[in-house]
């Protein structure tokens, strides 16, 4: 089978949250089954995004702050590897650091969370939604402008929390998170990916090491799962053409069947008013082409100008 040796120890670096933790320890269940002479540990770490709980992402500076701690990590040596969420990795990696492998996709949907109501449909006008994300309230917006958005903030525990609080009528937020920490009975509704597109990566798992440790690419690979990579790369790719990042209203998400990628994306302002969407459908061996193409269709049709004038809002 495995014609090189699995090193004695790997150390995977984890955010503490629970949803992080769980994601860690599931990798770290794959490899200690893959490797059982070798001895794999996780060290948690908090990041400063963790720390940072009173502003909206978009204005803190967004996704890397969740994982610039765990790359210190990798750098220095006291960790081999690290999991994320591919939602919360930067579309572009700091020089040094590379993706290895990104884990199968869980759920990709958003999902509608509330002590009171089966659907957003049936929220009634001037109800309060909570989500810190952009993408989210421009969509939510768009399909429901009677609704009032709020911020919220927080791991996936805190945010129940408030809601539970009574301080919303409802909160959005992904049903990857919810499945994985086994509260998947608290979604009443998984928003179907056509009335809310999902953040790019949404629901895969991402393993980044130092781009020196070559040699653990092999003992990686088995945790890659192709399928997954490969609609990543295009929403990635798609992101990645349009300057996204999570302080911006866009999202996509790409499906593989019979070697094909299809994938829809959008680009919105705030309050949704103005939405942009395009679909495209190719070969999977341009994953990342076929996001830039998407890109391009919305750009055509004046995805910067809107992307521009969100400058001043934020
Ligand atoms: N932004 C935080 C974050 N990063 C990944 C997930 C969920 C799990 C995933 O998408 O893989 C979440 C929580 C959420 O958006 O509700």
């Amino acid at each position: 089978m495995t014609t090189f040796n699995p090193p004695q120890t790997l150390v995977i670096a984890s955010r503490e949250s629970a949803l992080a933790m769980w994601q860690a320890k599931h990798i770290q269940a794959r490899l200690q089954a893959l490797y059982p002479q070798c001895t794999v540990t996780i060290l948690g770490m908090t990041t400063t995004g963790d720390q940072i709980l009173d502003s909206p992402l978009s204005r803190i500076g967004g996704k890397g702050l969740f994982v610039k701690e765990l790359e210190n990590a990798l750098a220095d040596g006291s960790a081999d590897l690290a999991v994320h969420s591919m939602k919360d990795v930067p579309m572009h990696l700091p020089e040094g650091f590379m993706m290895a492998a990104t884990g199968e996709r869980e759920d990709p949907r958003d999902a509608f969370v509330s002590n009171d109501y089966d659907a957003l449909e049936d929220l009634p006008a001037g109800s309060v939604v909570g989500t810190s994300s952009l993408r989210r309230q421009s969509q939510l917006q768009a399909r429901f402008p009677h609704l009032k958005i709020e911020s919220l903030r927080g791991n996936v525990q805190t945010r129940l929390r408030k809601l539970d609080e009574g301080q919303y009528a409802a909160i959005i937020l992904a049903a990857a998170g919810l499945i994985r920490l086994e509260l998947g009975h608290r979604i009443r509704q998984s928003i179907a990916p056509q009335d809310s597109i999902p953040a790019v990566g949404q629901g895969a798992l991402g393993i980044e090491i130092n781009a020196k440790r070559q040699d653990l690419l092999a003992i990686l690979a088995p945790l890659n799962h192709v399928d997954t990579e490969l609609c990543v790369l295009a929403e990635r790719g798609f992101s990645r053409a349009l300057a996204g990042s999570c302080t911006v209203p866009l999202g996509a998400y790409a499906t593989k069947q019979d070697g094909m990628l299809h994938m829809t994306g959008f680009v919105a302002s705030v309050d949704g008013k103005q939405m942009l969407r395009e679909t495209v459908t190719g070969s999977a061996d341009e994953a990342e082409k076929l996001g830039q193409q998407l890109a391009q269709q919305l750009v055509a049709r004046g995805a910067d100008k809107i992307l521009a004038a969100l400058d001043g809002v934020k």
